[in-house]
C-alpha cells in the first residue's frame, strides 16, 4: 500500500443509496441475484435445483501491463472486516461515515463476497470515485449500502474506499483479486483529511 498524495480537502458529502446493478456499472459490478435475476442470461445447474445466472461480474487480470512485467496470481483471500468504529458519527441526526482514504487496483478487479450475514441487514458500506487525472475525483464520489446476499466488485482501477462493514460485530468476505505482491501495483492510496458520508 503506498500513500500516492495526502489532499487536505474539507468535508465532501455525499448521501448513500441502495445498491443496484446500473448504479454501479461505471464502477464494476455486483452479485445480487434478487436484482439480476430478472435481466440475465440463465440455464438450469445442478441436475435442475440451481437457476445459473452466467457473466454476472467481471473478472480482470491486466497484470501483463504491469511495469515490472511480474505475474499475477488469482487469489481468494479472506477478509475478516470489523466495523469502524471510530469513523462513524452523526450530524443533526443523521448518522455519518468519515471515509479518509481512497484506493484502487491499477491491474485487477476485486470482488468482496459477504459470508454469513443476513439478506435483510444492511451490511457494509461502498464508497467510490471517478478518476480525475490520476487521483479520485473526491468532488463526485458516491456511496451505496451492501445487502448481506449481495457482492461488490470494484472494476480495474475503480477508486474506492477499503471496506466499511455497517453491523456491531465483524463480517467476513471471501475476496477475489490478482496480485504480483508488488506493492506499487497490487494497490495505490489516498489519503485525505477526511470526507463525511450520509448514511440516513
Ligand atoms: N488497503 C487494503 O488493504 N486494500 C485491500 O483491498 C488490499 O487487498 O490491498
Amino acid at each position: 500500500m503506498v500513500v500516492i498524495q495526502t489532499v487536505d480537502n474539507s468535508t465532501v458529502v455525499a448521501k448513500a443509496k441502495p445498491i443496484s446493478p446500473q448504479a454501479f456499472a461505471a464502477y464494476g459490478g455486483i452479485l445480487a441475484c434478487d436484482l439480476q435475476m430478472a435481466g440475465a442470461s440463465q440455464s438450469s445447474a445442478n441436475q435442475g435445483t440451481a437457476v445459473k445466472l452466467m457473466k454476472m461480474a467481471p473478472v480482470t487480470n491486466n497484470y501483463a501491463n504491469a511495469p515490472s512485467g511480474k505475474p499475477a496470481t488469482a487469489n481468494w483471500n479472506i477478509f475478516r472486516s470489523s466495523p469502524p468504529k471510530h469513523l462513524f458519527g452523526s450530524s443533526n441526526g443523521t448518522k455519518t461515515y468519515t471515509s479518509k482514504v481512497l484506493e484502487r487496483h491499477p491491474y485487477t478487479t476485486q470482488t468482496f463476497v459477504p459470508m454469513g450475514c443476513s439478506r435483510d441487514l444492511d451490511a457494509f458500506l461502498v464508497i467510490v470515485a471517478p478518476d480525475k487525472e490520476g487521483l479520485p475525483d473526491y468532488e463526485k464520489v458516491e456511496a451505496f449500502i451492501f445487502k448481506g446476499d449481495q457482492s461488490v466488485t470494484y472494476g480495474v482501477g475503480t477508486w474506492h474506499a477499503p471496506m466499511v462493514v455497517l453491523g456491531d460485530t465483524h463480517l467476513d468476505f471471501a475476496v477475489l483479486v490478482h496480485e504480483n505482491g508488488v506493492d506499487l501495483e497490487d494497490c495505490e492510496e489516498v489519503v485525505y483529511s477526511g470526507m463525511t458520508i450520509e448514511l440516513n
